[in-house]
């Protein structure tokens, strides 16, 4: 939460709604005559945004969140629904758990009969692309949840929302669950704005999913811990490495293209980086107090160092160079990594000093693995909270944690603004406390 703080009104959390809820929650059955699993969250059951006394003081109406959970009626007649789930955007690990969450949760507690999977993100809606929607049942989704990989598809690229929202109506879809990350919510926006348009009835329940972690007002997003774990496994190679030969240094790259939680968290699971760079702090190649020179004084000092950098780090080294964007408008990036690696050895040979570089890119490896089960606990919890907010007719929102608690956020609050690592925040603090590793900047600006 300490990253994320930024300065919102109570008006913008409220949660859009597809009208009054009338009918009685089939959770209710769970109620034991012992009074556990009775209990429904409240109307007036909500989470302060800002848990510091002074970002509140003066405000009438602190904003906060509503919390997440059943309510006691629910808009949407069970029997009658048809729900649909479209995961989009790059992988994650939990994905896949979280779709079976999301099913066995209507199937099995709401009683919702009818659920079909998207194939292949956005495309999935469009006829042209020619993919089947996929029955979902619990029998379906059995063992799905133990794989890494997404068991629907995803796909990235713009499709029109008219011709989404067409094949919404076309196939009497009342609830869809849309899985993804920053794209996938602007998205889901433009989905529920044509809905909204057209007059009818369609909620529209976001997840946020994405390795990066990079979503507003979204203190955790599923998958990142498993990704920041299989992280680490590279990490512990060139430490490896870097120490089995002599000026040995790791090199690895991990993803992060706008933000740097990935790295930044890894670096402190397994603190054996000696440099961290990520896509928010600058940092100059050349120079007394750049990278190179202190690689340098590392390595006379200790004889071995990692090197751990965000694909979207030290991007103002190819200024100049535009690689365009991929098929969503993501920008493409140079590679750092390779980059890295050419000038730390020519660095080293000019000098004509031993050095011996290993490059480890570990990639998509990263975010294809299954969860681990905290992640799959997590996503339990996120598909649940995801159905409970679907079928009381809520819509235009994604589900969320903050302060610990599971809460519903706007979409359009979570889309405002991208959340990155704080370079004067707690996080970046730690890490270059964990490394030792100095400001990598000259005062003259590098050379
Ligand atoms: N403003 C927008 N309006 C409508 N659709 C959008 C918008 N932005 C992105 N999309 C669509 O949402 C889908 C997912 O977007 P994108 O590929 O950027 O991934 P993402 O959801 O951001 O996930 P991640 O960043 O984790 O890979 C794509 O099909 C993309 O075209
Ligand atoms: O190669 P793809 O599928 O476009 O995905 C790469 C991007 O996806 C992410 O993993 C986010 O999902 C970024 O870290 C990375 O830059
Ligand atoms: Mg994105």
């Amino acid at each position: 939460m300490h990253e994320d703080r930024h300065n919102i009104t109570a008006n913008q959390t409220e949660i859009p709604s597809l009208g009054p809820s009338k009918i009685g929650n089939p959770a209710a059955a769970m109620c034991g005559p012992d009074g556990t699993a009775c209990r429904f969250i409240g109307e007036n059951d909500r989470v302060l945004v800002y848990p510091y006394p002074q970002d509140i003081r003066g405000k009438k109406t602190p904003p906060s969140f509503e919390l997440a959970g059943p309510r006691s009626k629910i808009y949407f007649d069970p029997p009658k629904l048809k729900a649909a789930i479209v995961t989009c955007g790059g992988m994650c690990p939990g994905i896949n758990s979280l779709v079976r969450s999301i099913v066995l949760q209507l199937h099995y507690i709401y009683g919702v009969r009818n659920i079909v999977g998207v194939r292949f993100g956005l495309q999935g809606f469009i006829p042209k692309y020619g993919f089947q929607m996929m029955d979902l049942t619990p029998t379906v989704v059995e063992g799905i949840h133990g794989r890494g990989g997404s068991f629907l598809g995803m796909s990235r690229g713009p499709q029109p929302m008219e011709d989404i929202v067409d094949s919404l109506e076309r196939q009497n879809i009342g609830l869809l669950f849309m899985i993804g990350g920053d794209g996938t919510l602007r998205a889901g926006q433009a989905i529920y704005e044509e809905i909204s348009k057209r007059k009818i009835k369609i909620g529209v329940i976001c997840i946020p999913k994405t390795i990066d972690n990079d979503i507003s007002f979204v203190e955790r997003s599923f998958g990142f811990e498993t990704a920041v774990e299989a992280s680490t496994g590279a990490i512990r190679g060139a430490h490896n490495e870097a120490t089995g030969a002599p000026n040995g240094l790791g090199l690895v790259k991990l993803m992060g293209r706008l933000s740097g939680f990935v790295a930044a968290q890894a670096t402190l699971a397994l603190a054996d980086v000696n440099f961290c760079l990520i896509p928010e702090v600058e940092f100059d190649l050349e120079g007394e107090h750049g990278l190179l020179t202190q690689i340098e004084k590392r390595l006379d000092d200790r004889g071995h160092g990692v090197v751990l950098v965000a694909e979207g780090a030290g991007q103002k080294l190819f200024e100049g160079k535009d690689l365009g964007t991929d098929p969503s408008g993501n920008p493409v990036l140079a590679d750092i990594g390779v980059y890295l690696k050419m000038r730390i050895t020519e660095y080293f040979k000019e000098k004509q000093k031993a050095l011996t570089l290993k490059y480890i890119d570990p990639s998509y490896l990263i975010r294809s693995v299954p969860a681990s089960s905290d992640d799959r606990v997590f996503t339990g919890f996120l598909g649940h909270h995801a159905v409970h907010a679907g079928m009381s007719g809520r819509t235009g929102m994604l589900v969320s944690t903050w302060g610990n608690h599971f809460v519903h956020v706007p979409i359009t609050l979570a889309v405002g603004h991208r959340r990155r690592v704080d370079p004067q925040g707690g996080l970046w603090r730690a890490v270059r406390e964990a490394t030792g590793q100095p400001s990598l900047i000259n005062s003259n600006g590098g050379a």
